[in-house]
C-alpha cells in the first residue's frame, strides 16, 4: 500500500521543492491541502492525522503546533524542517552521513528533525574533525557562509526579486545575523560535537540557489603535527561508503582557482574541499551544497525515504 504523505507548507519554498521531488512516485499518496485553505487549522490537523509522514515545512510556532496537533497519534511520524526541534533529545537529526549510526536512528525514528542548510556544510566538516581528535576542546572555531536569497523563504524572494516592494533589498551581497545570535549556532555545537560555541556569520548573495560554508583553521591550533593532508585523509575515512557527501581530492582542489556557489543547483549532494598548502600554516575547510537540495528538500526526501525503510 502507498505511504500517505502530507507536507504541511507544501505552498512555501522548501514544501513546494518537496513536492516536485515526489510529483512522479508511485509508491506514495501525496495528501494535499489547496492554497488558499494553507492555515485552516482544522483542515491542516485532519489531514496531518492521515498521514504516514507528514513533512513540515512552516515556520517554528507552526511546526510546534503540528506536533501538539499529532501528539495523541500513533500513526503519523513527523519529519520537521524547521529550526523548532534540531537538537531536542526525542528527535533524529537528519543528517544520515554524520556518522555511522545516524542512518539507522533517522530509519527507526517517530520524530525526525531535517538540519538547517547552513549547519549541513559546517557539521559535514566539523564533526569528523572532533571524532578523529584533530580539533581539541577550546579550538575557537568560526563558520563563514554565503546563501542563495530562497535560503529566506517567500519573503526574502520577493524582496531581492521585486524591487517596488517597499522592503526591496537592493545589495547584490549582503552580511546578516550581525549579532552573532543565528539560531543555527546550537545545532551546529551540538551536532559538530563542540565544546564552545563557534562564531558564524552568515550573507546572502544575489543568487537564488546555492550556498558555500567556510571553517578557516590554524594548523598550530590543532591536535599536534596534524597536516593538511591528515585533515583530508579524515574526512575521506568519515564519509566513505556513500554517495551523498563527496570529499573532492587534494589535487582537484589545489587545481581549482575558484569555487562556485551554484555548482550544485538541483542537486541532493554535497561537496567538502580542503584548501591550503602543503607545509603550510592553515587550512580552510570548505563545503559546498544547494541550499534547497542537500540544505533542505533534497535532505527531506532523503529522510522520508529512510524512514519508509524502516
Ligand atoms: N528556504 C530554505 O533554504 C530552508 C528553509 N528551511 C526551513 O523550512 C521551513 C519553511 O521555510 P521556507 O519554505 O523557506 O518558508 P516559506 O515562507 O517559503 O514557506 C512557509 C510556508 O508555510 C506557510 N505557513 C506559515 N505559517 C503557517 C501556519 N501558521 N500554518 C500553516 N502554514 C503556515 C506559509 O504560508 P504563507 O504564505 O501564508 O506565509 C508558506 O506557505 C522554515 O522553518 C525554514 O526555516 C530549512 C532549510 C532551508
Ligand atoms: C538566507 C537565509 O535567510 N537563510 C535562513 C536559514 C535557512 C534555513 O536553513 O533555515 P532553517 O534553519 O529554518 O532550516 C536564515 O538565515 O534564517
Amino acid at each position: 500500500m502507498a505511504a500517505k504523505i502530507f507536507i504541511d507548507g507544501e505552498h512555501g519554498t522548501t514544501g513546494l521543492q518537496i513536492r516536485t521531488r515526489l510529483a512522479a512516485r508511485r509508491d506514495i499518496e501525496l495528501l494535499s491541502i489547496p492554497e488558499s485553505e494553507r492555515r485552516n487549522e482544522k483542515m491542516r490537523e485532519d489531514l496531518l492525522n492521515s498521514a504516514d509522514i507528514a513533512i513540515l515545512c512552516l515556520p517554528d510556532d507552526a511546526s510546534k503546533q503540528a506536533y501538539e496537533m499529532t501528539a495523541a497519534n500513533n500513526n503519523v511520524r513527523l519529519l520537521d524542517a524547521s529550526t523548532a526541534f534540531r537538537v531536542h533529545p526525542d528527535w533524529a537529526y537528519g543528517f544520515a552521513e554524520m556518522d555511522r549510526a545516524q542512518k539507522e536512528k533517522i530509519r527507526s525514528a517517530r520524530y525526525v528533525s531535517n538540519p538547517g542548510c547552513y549547519p549541513t556544510g559546517a557539521i559535514g566538516l566539523i564533526r569528523p574533525l572532533r571524532a578523529a581528535g584533530i580539533l581539541p576542546n577550546g579550538y575557537p572555531v568560526t563558520v563563514n557562509a554565503v546563501s542563495g536569497y530562497t535560503g529566506g523563504g517567500k519573503q526574502m524572494i520577493a524582496q531581492m526579486e521585486d524591487q517596488s516592494r517597499p522592503d526591496a533589498i537592493t545589495a547584490n551581497n549582503f552580511l546578516y545575523g550581525l549579532t552573532l545570535k543565528h539560531k543555527h549556532v546550537p545545532e551546529m555545537k551540538v551536532h559538530g560535537l563542540l565544546d564552545r560555541a563557534p562564531l558564524f556569520s552568515p550573507s546572502v548573495g544575489r543568487f537564488a540557489q546555492g550556498m558555500i560554508v567556510q571553517v578557516p583553521l590554524f594548523l598550530d591550533g590543532l591536535k599536534e603535527g596534524t597536516t593538511i593532508e591528515a585533515i583530508h585523509a579524515a574526512l575521506v575515512a568519515h564519509y566513505a561508503g556513500q554517495d551523498i557527501v563527496r570529499v573532492v581530492s587534494l589535487e582537484e582542489s589545489a587545481a581549482l582557482a575558484r569555487v562556485d556557489a551554484e555548482e550544485l543547483v538541483g542537486q541532493d549532494t554535497m561537496k567538502l574541499f580542503v584548501f591550503g598548502t602543503a607545509g603550510g600554516a592553515h587550512v580552510n575547510l570548505v563545503a559546498l551544497l544547494d541550499n534547497l537540495g542537500k540544505g533542505a528538500s533534497g535532505a527531506a526526501v532523503q529522510n522520508m525515504d529512510l524512514m519508509l525503510s524502516a
